[in-house]
C-alpha cells in the first residue's frame, strides 16, 4: 500500500474544512428543517394527520442530528435498513479503529472531512426514510428547481447556440469542430460554479450568457488538458469501425444549470460523432444539496422539452429521443453516495469499476468528485495527478472542476504556494477551474 498523506479534517482550525463543519453544514441542516416545516400543509393534504406526524418525526430526528454536530458528539451507526446501511456501518467502525490507535472517538471535528460531510447527508436521508409516509421527500428538490428556473436566460442562450451549431456541424472543418468542443467543455466547467452546497443552500444560479464570458474566464483555468480529450476522441472517431462504439461516461455533479451544460456537451458529443454513447452517473439519494438524482435528471429534461422557446424545447425533445434510443443511458450506483475514496472502488464496488473500465473516456464533474479521486488528502501541490489517484485507473479520465476545497495536485513547482501567498482563498471560491487528465497520451 502506497504511503498517502493525512485526510483534510475539521481539526485544522480555520481551514475550509473546519469552517464548513462549523458554519455551512449547520446552516444547511437548519434550511432542511425549515423546508420540512414549510411543507407541512402539503403533507397534510396528501397524507392527512399521518403526514403531519411524519413531518414532526423527521424534524425531531434532524434537530437531534444538528445537536450531535454542534456538540461534537461521536458518530453513531445508521439504524434504518437501506441498501448501503451495512457498508456504512462497517466503514464507521473502520474509521473508529483508525482513531482508537490515537485514543480518539470518531467525531464531527476530528474525523476526515469527507466522511463528516457524507455522513451528514446520509443521516438526513435516514431521518427522511424513517418517517413514512413522507419517506420519498427530497428536501433539496425545491432549491434545485429554483436554480433551474433562475438560469432560464442562460439556458436559452446555450440551447440556441447548440441548435445552430448542429445545423452547420457537417460543414465545420477539424479546427472549427475542435473549437466548438473546447467551448462546450469550458461551459460545462464554469457550470460547476453553481453548486448549492458551497453557498449553504442559497440560490446560486446563472443569469448571464456564459458563452460571452469564456475568453475572460480563460486565465482562471489553472490546468488545461482539453487537447488530450480532443486527441483521444477524434482518434476514436477516425479509427472506429462501422458497428463499434465510443463510450463517454459523465459522472454528474449538480442539477439545475450545471446539468444543462453537461447535457449540452453530451449532445454535442453525439452530434459531432466524437462519441456514439454517453453514460451518465447520478446519485441514488439527495446529496450535497444540489447533486443530480434520476428524478432531477428526468424532471429537467421534461422542463426543457416543455419550454416555450423553440430551440430549448428542441433540445429537450432530442434528449428524450437519445434516451429512448439508448444513446444516452442513466445509471445509478450506491457507491457514489458512500464516503469512500475512489481508489477503494475495486474492493467496495467491483461491479461499478468493471463498468467504468468499458469507457473510452470518463469525465468527472465537480469538486466532490475531485476530492474523492484524490482521497481528500493533504497532497503537495506538485504531486502528479496519477499518483494522487492512488491506483484508481479504470479508463482514461478527466476531472472538470472549479476549485472549492483546499486540495489541488499536478501544479507546477511553486505555483500553488504563489497563489496561496497572493490570494489565500484561491482554492475555495470556485473562481479557478481545471481540466486534469489521466490516461495514455
Ligand atoms: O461537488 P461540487 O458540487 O462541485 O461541490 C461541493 C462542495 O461545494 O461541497 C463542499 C462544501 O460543503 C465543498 O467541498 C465542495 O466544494
Ligand atoms: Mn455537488
Amino acid at each position: 500500500m502506497a504511503v498517502v498523506p493525512a485526510s483534510l479534517s475539521g481539526q485544522d482550525m480555520g481551514s475550509f474544512a473546519y469552517l464548513t463543519i462549523k458554519d455551512r453544514i449547520p446552516q444547511i441542516l437548519t434550511k432542511v428543517i425549515d423546508t420540512l416545516h414549510r411543507h407541512k400543509s402539503e403533507f397534510f393534504e396528501k397524507h392527512g394527520e399521518e403526514g403531519v406526524e411524519a413531518e414532526k418525526k423527521a424534524i425531531s430526528l434532524l434537530s437531534k442530528l444538528r445537536n450531535e454536530l454542534q456538540t461534537d458528539k461521536p458518530f453513531i451507526p445508521l439504524v434504518e435498513k437501506f441498501v448501503d446501511t451495512d457498508i456504512w456501518n462497517h466503514y464507521l467502525e473502520y474509521q473508529q479503529s483508525l482513531l482508537n490507535e490515537s485514543d480518539g472517538k470518531s467525531r464531527w471535528f476530528y474525523s476526515p472531512w469527507l466522511l463528516v460531510e457524507c455522513y451528514m447527508y446520509r443521516r438526513i436521508h435516514e431521518a427522511i426514510i424513517q418517517s413514512p409516509p413522507i419517506d420519498y421527500f427530497d428536501v433539496f428538490k425545491e432549491s434545485k428547481e429554483q436554480n433551474f428556473y433562475e438560469s432560464q436566460e442562460a439556458i436559452i442562450a446555450l440551447c440556441t447556440h447548440l441548435q445552430q451549431l448542429i445545423r452547420t456541424i457537417e460543414d465545420l472543418d477539424e479546427n472549427q469542430l475542435k473549437d466548438e468542443f473546447f467551448k462546450l467543455l469550458q461551459i460545462s466547467l464554469w457550470g460547476n460554479k453553481c453548486d448549492l452546497s458551497l453557498s449553504g443552500g442559497e440560490s446560486s444560479s446563472q443569469n448571464t450568457n456564459v458563452l460571452n464570458s469564456l475568453e475572460d474566464l480563460k486565465p482562471f483555468i489553472l490546468l488545461n488538458d482539453m487537447e488530450h480529450l480532443w486527441s483521444l476522441l477524434s482518434n476514436c472517431k477516425k479509427t472506429r469501425e462501422k458497428a463499434s462504439a465510443t463510450r463517454v461516461y459523465i459522472v454528474l455533479d449538480n442539477s439545475g444549470f450545471e446539468l444543462v451544460t453537461d447535457l449540452i456537451l453530451a449532445d454535442f458529443l453525439l452530434s459531432s460523432e466524437l462519441a456514439t454513447e454517453v453514460h451518465f452517473y447520478g446519485k441514488t439519494i439527495p446529496w450535497f444539496v444540489s447533486d443530480t438524482t434520476i428524478h432531477d435528471f428526468n424532471w429537467l429534461i421534461e422542463q426543457v422539452k416543455h419550454s416555450n422557446h423553440k430551440w430549448m424545447s428542441k433540445c429537450g425533445a432530442d434528449w428524450e429521443e437519445y434516451i429512448k434510443m439508448g444513446k444516452w443511458v442513466y445509471h445509478n450506483h450506491i457507491f457514489w453516495t458512500l464516503p469512500h475514496e475512489y481508489c477503494a472502488m475495486p474492493q467496495v464496488a467491483p461491479d461499478l469499476y468493471a463498468e467504468l473500465q468499458k469507457a473510452h473516456l470518463i469525465l468527472f464533474k465537480g469538486d466532490l468528485n475531485y476530492r474523492k479521486l484524490t482521497g481528500d488528502r493533504k497532497w503537495e501541490f506538485s504531486v502528479p495527478f496519477h499518483q494522487a489517484l492512488n491506483g484508481f485507473h479504470p479508463a482514461p479520465l478527466c476531472t472538470i472542476r472549479t476549485l472549492k476545497a483546499e486540495i489541488q495536485v499536478g501544479l507546477q513547482p511553486g505555483q500553488g504556494e504563489q497563489l496561496l501567498a497572493s490570494e489565500p482563498s484561491w482554492w475555495t471560491t470556485g473562481k479557478y477551474g481545471i481540466f486534469q487528465y489521466d490516461g495514455p497520451l
